[in-house]
């Protein structure tokens, strides 16, 4: 009963009362930080109270009042938990954005730490653990966070002892009516939104997300994701699938480097059907488990192609996937630029010019991954 009126309570989506502020006024404004598809992301020093917050400030042009609340609601419900970012009661609106703040992650998001080659194994547990945890929360409360990548979970210790999963702007209510989200990368989609057609409608359930944390994990482990997108197109894809289903023994080359025990959690997770895909809960049963085979990666390279007959499709396919993430980045140049130029003005009325990018930064890590991914093929092929 009690958790049934929790549940009820995060639904009921609270309008908080926005005053339009002057926000130099307020904020002695540091620089930004980042920029996501509809906000800046800045860093500021609250004047009074001589403390640095983040404000997420989104672009009204780009987003509806109502979701600007609704992501607002969610963000600040969920905060408490140790694992999703912490948010203050402050929300506003300037001439041209809806604000909110946010406590400040000094090591920003994981795509930064993620490197070549992946983390080390005991990191990737830590954030596996934790990111269960996060997002077992939203499902108990019946919420699909939707957008899980590595650029929503942030990070405050190096050793990865505390990460925190941010950005519920497309967090809604378990069997909500959406679209495919517009910014997500398409390695990370699961089958059943992969193969939606543009603006097709579908009913959002908990299991897209524990697909997403299978992605996460995996690629935090590699350094980059098991194929470009999960259909029938894809060769890695495929083969992956055909293993699943026992159409053969081979295990495809991008998992050859894992235990049998990390196998068997990435397959239950990585499911096709989502009724019959793991809960993100399962993910502690196999915490304590080795996950790296140290014989196997030491032979073959998770983030390279096969020395068999299907190497070159398979290397072929995942350099394709690499390029694929830079494509989308420049897909969302456009977009992202309008929204910059708007938010430029904003900040420039106030004397402020910025110039980091994390677009820029985030490309940066994936030019690098396709030149990892590039060495490994021919490393195999010379095999
Ligand atoms: N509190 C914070 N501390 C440090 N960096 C942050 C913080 N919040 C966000 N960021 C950085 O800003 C980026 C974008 O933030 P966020 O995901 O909230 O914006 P968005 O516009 O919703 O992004 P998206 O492109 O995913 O839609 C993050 O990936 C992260 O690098």
């Amino acid at each position: 009963m009690r958790n049934k009126n929790k549940e009820l309570c995060v639904h009921n989506i609270q309008k908080t009362k926005l005053d339009d502020i002057d926000v130099s006024a307020e904020y002695d404004i540091q620089g930004t930080l980042a920029e996501g598809s509809f906000a800046r992301i800045l860093l500021v020093k609250h004047r009074r109270t001589n403390t640095k917050v983040v404000l997420k400030a989104i672009h009204m042009e780009l987003t509806a009042e109502s979701d600007f609340h609704r992501e607002y609601h969610y963000s600040y419900y969920l905060s408490p938990h140790p694992n999703i970012l912490s948010i203050y009661p402050v929300a506003f609106t300037t001439e041209n954005c809806f604000v909110f703040a946010q406590e400040y992650a000094l090591l920003g998001d994981l795509s930064g730490s993620v490197k070549a080659g992946g983390l080390p194994e005991t990191y990737c547990k830590k954030i596996a653990q934790q990111l269960a945890s996060a997002v077992g929360f939203l499902h108990s409360l019946k919420l699909v966070h939707r957008d899980l990548k590595l650029e929503n979970i942030l990070v405050f210790a190096a050793d990865m002892s505390l990460v925190k999963l941010c950005d519920f702007g497309a967090t809604v209510r378990e069997g909500t009516l959406v679209t495919k989200h517009r910014c997500t990368w398409q390695p990370f989609l699961p089958p059943e939104i992969c193969e939606l057609v543009t603006n097709e409608k579908y009913e959002c359930k908990l299991t897209s997300d524990c697909w997403q944390i299978g992605i996460i994990i995996f690629v935090c482990l590699t350094g980059c994701p098991p194929w470009q997108s999960a259909d029938i197109s894809d060769v890695a894809y495929c083969n992956f699938m055909r293993w699943q289903k026992r159409k053969t023994t081979k295990v495809p080359l991008q998992f050859r480097s894992f235990t049998s025990r990390f196998l068997r959690m990435i397959k239950r997770l990585l499911e096709r059907k989502p009724e019959k895909r793991a809960s993100v809960n399962e993910i502690n049963k196999y915490l304590k488990d080795i996950w790296m085979d140290r014989k196997t990666s030491a032979r073959a390279s998770s983030c390279g192609a096969d020395a068999g007959a299907s190497s070159s499709a398979v290397g072929a396919s995942r350099r394709e996937s690499i390029n694929m993430y830079l494509n989308q980045m420049d897909g969302k140049t456009h977009l992202a630029d309008e929204s910059k130029n708007r938010l430029k003005k904003l900040l420039s009325a106030h004397g402020l010019e910025t110039t980091i990018d994390q677009k820029t930064i985030t490309k940066r890590v994936w030019e690098w991954l396709l030149q990892c991914d590039h060495q490994s093929t021919t490393k195999f092929e010379n095999i």
